[in-house]
Protein backbone atom coordinates (compact mmCIF):
# COMPACT_ATOMS: atom_id res chain seq x y z
CA UNK A 1 0.00 0.00 0.00
CA UNK A 2 1.23 3.05 -0.78
CA UNK A 3 0.51 6.77 -1.04
CA UNK A 4 0.64 8.72 -4.00
CA UNK A 5 0.91 12.58 -3.53
CA UNK A 6 -0.75 14.37 -6.36
CA UNK A 7 -1.80 18.14 -7.14
CA UNK A 8 -5.42 17.20 -6.40
CA UNK A 9 -5.12 14.77 -2.83
CA UNK A 10 -3.60 11.43 -2.43
CA UNK A 11 -3.83 8.44 -4.36
CA UNK A 12 -3.94 4.82 -3.47
CA UNK A 13 -1.21 3.20 -5.19
CA UNK A 14 -0.51 -0.89 -4.74
CA UNK A 15 2.98 -2.10 -6.01
CA UNK A 16 4.45 -5.37 -6.44
CA UNK A 17 7.37 -5.74 -7.39
CA UNK A 18 8.83 -9.00 -9.54
CA UNK A 19 11.06 -9.53 -12.69
CA UNK A 20 8.62 -8.81 -14.94
CA UNK A 21 6.72 -8.42 -17.43
CA UNK A 22 4.48 -5.26 -15.72
CA UNK A 23 1.14 -5.16 -15.90
CA UNK A 24 -0.95 -1.84 -14.73
CA UNK A 25 -4.53 -2.79 -13.50
CA UNK A 26 -7.40 0.35 -13.91
CA UNK A 27 -10.53 -0.29 -12.56
CA UNK A 28 -13.65 0.78 -13.71
CA UNK A 29 -16.32 3.42 -12.50
CA UNK A 30 -17.89 3.01 -8.52
CA UNK A 31 -15.25 0.32 -7.78
CA UNK A 32 -11.86 -0.56 -6.72
CA UNK A 33 -8.31 -1.87 -7.12
CA UNK A 34 -9.65 -5.01 -5.02
CA UNK A 35 -11.75 -5.74 -8.23
CA UNK A 36 -8.45 -6.77 -9.48
CA UNK A 37 -8.05 -8.98 -6.66
CA UNK A 38 -8.88 -12.43 -7.88
CA UNK A 39 -7.33 -12.15 -11.38
CA UNK A 40 -4.07 -10.90 -9.99
CA UNK A 41 -4.08 -14.18 -7.70
CA UNK A 42 -4.37 -16.03 -11.09
CA UNK A 43 -0.84 -14.64 -12.32
CA UNK A 44 2.65 -15.78 -12.78
CA UNK A 45 4.00 -14.78 -9.21
CA UNK A 46 7.09 -13.23 -10.36
CA UNK A 47 4.93 -10.84 -12.44
CA UNK A 48 4.66 -6.95 -11.69
CA UNK A 49 1.68 -5.76 -10.94
CA UNK A 50 0.77 -2.31 -10.14
CA UNK A 51 -3.34 -0.71 -9.19
CA UNK A 52 -4.27 2.22 -7.97
CA UNK A 53 -7.77 3.87 -6.91
CA UNK A 54 -9.15 6.32 -9.12
CA UNK A 55 -9.65 9.96 -7.58
CA UNK A 56 -13.19 9.26 -5.37
CA UNK A 57 -12.57 5.82 -5.60
CA UNK A 58 -11.80 3.40 -2.66
CA UNK A 59 -8.90 4.75 -0.25
CA UNK A 60 -8.03 7.45 -3.30
CA UNK A 61 -9.15 11.18 -1.86
CA UNK A 62 -11.86 12.81 -4.13
CA UNK A 63 -10.91 15.36 -6.81
CA UNK A 64 -14.31 17.60 -6.96
CA UNK A 65 -14.23 19.42 -10.57
CA UNK A 66 -12.03 20.51 -13.67
CA UNK A 67 -10.86 16.90 -14.60
CA UNK A 68 -11.40 14.56 -17.40
CA UNK A 69 -10.53 11.46 -18.57
CA UNK A 70 -6.78 13.06 -19.91
CA UNK A 71 -5.56 14.00 -15.90
CA UNK A 72 -7.23 10.52 -14.98
CA UNK A 73 -4.25 9.16 -17.39
CA UNK A 74 -2.15 11.44 -15.87
CA UNK A 75 -2.69 9.92 -12.74
CA UNK A 76 -1.70 6.53 -14.21
CA UNK A 77 1.22 7.94 -15.35
CA UNK A 78 2.64 9.44 -12.16
CA UNK A 79 1.93 6.06 -10.66
CA UNK A 80 3.65 3.91 -13.73
CA UNK A 81 6.81 6.55 -12.95
CA UNK A 82 6.73 6.62 -9.40
CA UNK A 83 7.21 2.88 -9.70
CA UNK A 84 10.05 3.44 -11.60
CA UNK A 85 8.46 1.46 -14.39
CA UNK A 86 9.86 2.04 -17.77
CA UNK A 87 6.85 0.73 -19.87
CA UNK A 88 4.14 -1.60 -18.94
CA UNK A 89 1.08 -3.38 -20.43
CA UNK A 90 -1.74 -1.54 -19.51
CA UNK A 91 -5.37 -3.48 -17.95
CA UNK A 92 -8.27 -1.27 -17.95
CA UNK A 93 -11.64 -2.02 -17.43
CA UNK A 94 -15.07 -0.02 -18.45
CA UNK A 95 -13.59 3.45 -17.85
CA UNK A 96 -10.47 2.28 -17.02
CA UNK A 97 -10.02 0.56 -20.83
CA UNK A 98 -10.80 4.44 -21.85
CA UNK A 99 -8.22 5.89 -19.46
CA UNK A 100 -5.84 2.88 -20.71
CA UNK A 101 -6.50 4.06 -24.64
CA UNK A 102 -5.24 7.69 -23.33
CA UNK A 103 -1.91 6.66 -21.96
CA UNK A 104 -1.56 4.38 -24.83
CA UNK A 105 -2.06 7.83 -27.25
CA UNK A 106 -0.15 10.69 -24.11
CA UNK A 107 2.60 8.29 -23.80
CA UNK A 108 3.22 5.37 -26.31
CA UNK A 109 6.77 4.84 -24.98
CA UNK A 110 5.12 3.75 -21.89
CA UNK A 111 2.81 1.53 -23.13
CA UNK A 112 3.97 -2.22 -24.54
CA UNK A 113 0.63 -3.41 -25.06
CA UNK A 114 -3.55 -2.94 -24.11
CA UNK A 115 -6.03 -5.28 -22.37
CA UNK A 116 -9.45 -3.58 -22.77
CA UNK A 117 -12.08 -4.78 -20.84
CA UNK A 118 -15.53 -4.24 -21.73
CA UNK A 119 -14.67 -0.43 -22.86
CA UNK A 120 -15.26 1.67 -25.84
CA UNK A 121 -13.61 5.11 -27.25
CA UNK A 122 -16.67 6.71 -26.00
CA UNK A 123 -18.63 5.04 -22.87
CA UNK A 124 -22.42 6.03 -24.15
CA UNK A 125 -24.30 9.24 -25.11
CA UNK A 126 -23.13 12.17 -23.11
CA UNK A 127 -27.39 12.64 -22.39
CA UNK A 128 -27.06 9.28 -20.12
CA UNK A 129 -24.45 10.69 -18.07
CA UNK A 130 -26.12 13.58 -17.13
CA UNK A 131 -29.51 12.54 -16.29
CA UNK A 132 -27.02 9.78 -13.90
CA UNK A 133 -25.16 12.70 -12.26
CA UNK A 134 -29.18 14.23 -11.67
CA UNK A 135 -30.32 11.01 -10.19
CA UNK A 136 -27.70 10.50 -7.94
CA UNK A 137 -27.78 14.23 -6.92
CA UNK A 138 -31.63 13.58 -6.13
CA UNK A 139 -31.81 9.90 -4.36
CA UNK A 140 -27.49 9.30 -3.40
CA UNK A 141 -25.57 6.71 -3.97
CA UNK A 142 -27.28 3.76 -2.51
CA UNK A 143 -31.00 3.86 -4.49
CA UNK A 144 -28.50 4.40 -7.35
CA UNK A 145 -26.90 1.15 -6.70
CA UNK A 146 -29.47 -0.76 -6.68
CA UNK A 147 -30.21 0.04 -10.29
CA UNK A 148 -26.73 -0.29 -11.58
CA UNK A 149 -26.02 -4.44 -10.51
CA UNK A 150 -28.11 -6.31 -13.46
CA UNK A 151 -26.02 -3.34 -15.82
CA UNK A 152 -22.50 -4.76 -14.07
CA UNK A 153 -23.33 -8.74 -13.99
CA UNK A 154 -24.79 -11.22 -15.78
CA UNK A 155 -27.18 -14.00 -14.53
CA UNK A 156 -24.43 -16.32 -12.68
CA UNK A 157 -22.79 -13.70 -10.63
CA UNK A 158 -25.96 -12.09 -9.89
CA UNK A 159 -26.52 -15.47 -8.34
CA UNK A 160 -23.45 -15.50 -6.83
CA UNK A 161 -23.69 -14.64 -2.62
CA UNK A 162 -20.70 -12.35 -3.34
CA UNK A 163 -22.66 -9.96 -5.75
CA UNK A 164 -23.98 -7.93 -2.77
CA UNK A 165 -20.65 -6.92 -1.63
CA UNK A 166 -19.80 -5.37 -4.67
CA UNK A 167 -23.17 -2.94 -4.57
CA UNK A 168 -22.33 -2.18 -1.04
CA UNK A 169 -19.00 -1.06 -2.49
CA UNK A 170 -20.51 1.01 -4.96
CA UNK A 171 -23.22 2.72 -2.73
CA UNK A 172 -20.47 3.62 -0.45
CA UNK A 173 -18.42 5.62 -3.21
CA UNK A 174 -17.83 8.98 -2.71
CA UNK A 175 -20.82 10.65 -4.19
CA UNK A 176 -19.14 13.92 -5.49
CA UNK A 177 -16.37 11.70 -6.71
CA UNK A 178 -18.81 9.03 -8.57
CA UNK A 179 -20.15 11.93 -10.08
CA UNK A 180 -17.46 14.21 -10.97
CA UNK A 181 -15.76 10.75 -12.89
CA UNK A 182 -19.24 10.61 -14.38
CA UNK A 183 -18.66 13.84 -16.08
CA UNK A 184 -15.23 12.53 -17.57
CA UNK A 185 -16.85 10.34 -19.30
CA UNK A 186 -19.87 12.24 -20.37
CA UNK A 187 -17.40 15.09 -22.60
CA UNK A 188 -15.19 11.97 -23.71
CA UNK A 189 -14.88 10.41 -27.68
CA UNK A 190 -11.94 9.45 -28.62
CA UNK A 191 -12.75 7.37 -31.79
CA UNK A 192 -11.23 9.58 -34.50
CA UNK A 193 -8.15 8.67 -32.61
CA UNK A 194 -8.27 4.82 -32.61
CA UNK A 195 -6.06 4.71 -35.80
CA UNK A 196 -3.12 6.26 -34.20
CA UNK A 197 -3.20 3.27 -30.97
CA UNK A 198 -0.60 0.75 -32.85
CA UNK A 199 -0.05 -1.10 -30.06
CA UNK A 200 -1.09 -5.35 -29.67
CA UNK A 201 -4.50 -4.57 -27.71
CA UNK A 202 -6.62 -7.41 -26.54
CA UNK A 203 -10.47 -6.55 -26.29
CA UNK A 204 -12.51 -8.23 -23.94
CA UNK A 205 -16.66 -8.20 -23.78
CA UNK A 206 -19.40 -10.27 -22.38
CA UNK A 207 -22.40 -11.58 -23.80
CA UNK A 208 -24.64 -10.21 -21.01
CA UNK A 209 -22.64 -6.93 -20.82
CA UNK A 210 -25.81 -3.76 -20.98
CA UNK A 211 -22.94 -1.35 -20.36
CA UNK A 212 -20.51 -1.81 -22.97
CA UNK A 213 -23.30 -4.81 -25.12
CA UNK A 214 -21.18 -6.97 -27.65
CA UNK A 215 -21.36 -4.89 -30.67
CA UNK A 216 -19.35 -2.09 -29.03
CA UNK A 217 -16.34 -3.64 -28.13
CA UNK A 218 -16.41 -5.72 -31.67
CA UNK A 219 -16.41 -1.84 -32.97
CA UNK A 220 -13.99 -1.01 -30.71
CA UNK A 221 -11.47 -4.27 -31.34
CA UNK A 222 -12.11 -3.61 -35.32
CA UNK A 223 -11.27 -0.13 -34.92
CA UNK A 224 -7.83 -0.72 -33.39
CA UNK A 225 -5.42 -1.73 -35.79
CA UNK A 226 -3.98 -4.17 -33.79
CA UNK A 227 -6.46 -5.81 -31.57
CA UNK A 228 -7.88 -9.25 -31.24
CA UNK A 229 -11.26 -10.32 -29.71
CA UNK A 230 -12.31 -12.58 -26.78
CA UNK A 231 -16.20 -12.27 -25.81
CA UNK A 232 -17.37 -14.35 -22.63
CA UNK A 233 -20.32 -16.15 -23.14
CA UNK A 234 -21.47 -15.99 -19.24
CA UNK A 235 -20.16 -12.59 -18.09
CA UNK A 236 -21.68 -8.84 -18.18
CA UNK A 237 -19.59 -5.76 -17.70
CA UNK A 238 -16.86 -6.81 -14.82
CA UNK A 239 -15.88 -9.91 -16.19
CA UNK A 240 -12.45 -9.47 -14.21
CA UNK A 241 -15.41 -9.83 -11.15
CA UNK A 242 -17.64 -12.59 -13.02
CA UNK A 243 -14.78 -14.77 -14.44
CA UNK A 244 -11.45 -14.12 -12.89
CA UNK A 245 -9.69 -17.40 -13.80
CA UNK A 246 -11.03 -17.35 -17.47
CA UNK A 247 -9.98 -13.15 -17.85
CA UNK A 248 -6.22 -14.29 -16.41
CA UNK A 249 -6.03 -17.35 -18.67
CA UNK A 250 -6.50 -15.46 -21.93
CA UNK A 251 -4.56 -12.20 -20.54
CA UNK A 252 -1.34 -14.27 -19.29
CA UNK A 253 -1.36 -15.86 -23.14
CA UNK A 254 -1.45 -12.44 -24.57
CA UNK A 255 1.23 -11.18 -22.49
CA UNK A 256 3.29 -13.79 -23.08
CA UNK A 257 2.86 -13.96 -26.70
CA UNK A 258 3.98 -9.96 -26.43
CA UNK A 259 6.05 -9.08 -23.32
CA UNK A 260 9.75 -8.54 -24.49
O1 LIG B 1 -21.88 1.98 -14.14
C1 LIG B 1 -22.04 1.57 -15.30
O2 LIG B 1 -23.03 1.81 -15.97
C2 LIG B 1 -20.94 0.78 -15.93
C3 LIG B 1 -19.79 1.62 -16.26
C4 LIG B 1 -19.70 2.62 -17.17
C5 LIG B 1 -18.36 3.19 -17.14
C6 LIG B 1 -17.73 2.35 -16.13
O3 LIG B 1 -16.56 2.40 -15.77
O4 LIG B 1 -18.60 1.46 -15.62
Amino acid sequence: MHALKRDWGTMHVRHKGGKGPALVFINSLGTDLRMWDEVCGHLPQDWITLRMDKRGHGLSETALEGYGIPELAEDVIAAIDDAGLASAILVGCSIGGLIAQHVALMVPEKVQGLVLSNTASMLGAAEGWHARIAGVRENGMAAMAEGILPRWFGPKMLANPNAPLWRTLLARTDQEGYIATCAAIAGTDITDRLGEITQPALVFGGKHDLATPPEVVEALARNLPRADLVMFEETGHLPAIEAPEAFAEALVKFVERIAK
